[in-house]
């Protein structure tokens, strides 16, 4: 579920703000403050998420086929992007650590971006990729799709996206 324009209220007021724009997919996510790469920007644990079936507003978690979590926030709004600024760290078995975390310098109003496939191996909704990266890998529909050198080049990957990849790969 991603929070609705009508009814918006910020999930991390005076951190982070949506920007909704016309169309089903078109809004994103702005971070208001500067951050320098390795910071927390916000937790994920705690009892905002919640465990749901794989969706195009799910994050996956682990290897398993029911390992993915609704953000149930406006992290929901955090496009994707080839070369992105932030990461779902959900590396930690405990997962009141879990955390969105900066992977370079952010500046105030910039908008934030993923690499999908750094959580998803095989996603729900394909699309696109419009981002415009140097290394723009195109189509986005997770991991298992991508070669093994778009996976090791990018700054983030979740340890379950490397042993999944590890698997293939190595057959
Ligand atoms: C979880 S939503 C992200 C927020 C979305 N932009 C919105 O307005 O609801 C994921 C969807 O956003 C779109 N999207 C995200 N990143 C994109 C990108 N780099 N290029 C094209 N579409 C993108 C795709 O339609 C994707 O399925």
């Amino acid at each position: 579920m991603k929070p609705s324009q009508e009814s918006y209220v910020p999930t991390f007021p005076g951190v982070l703000a949506v920007e909704f724009k016309p169309g089903e997919f078109n809004s994103g996510l702005r971070s208001l403050k500067s951050w320098n790469a390795g910071e927390t920007i916000v937790p994920l644990g705690g009892n905002r998420i919640s465990k749901g079936p794989k969706a195009y507003t799910s994050v996956q978690c682990g290897s398993g086929p029911n390992d993915h979590i609704e953000l149930n926030s406006d992290l929901v709004y955090i496009n994707h992007s080839c070369d992105p600024n932030v990461a779902f760290d959900l590396s930690s078995s405990d997962s009141s650590k879990w955390h969105l975390k900066a992977l370079n310098r952010i500046e105030k109003d910039e908008y934030l971006t993923f690499f999908y496939p750094s959580t998803e191996w095989d996603m729900d909704q394909a699309f696109r990729c419009q981002c415009g990266a140097r290394n723009c890998v195109g189509i986005i529909k997770g991991a298992k799709y991508l070669l093994k050198k778009d996976l090791q080049t990018r700054r983030f990957v979740s340890p379950w996206i490397l042993e999944l990849a590890k698997a293939i790969h190595n057959k």
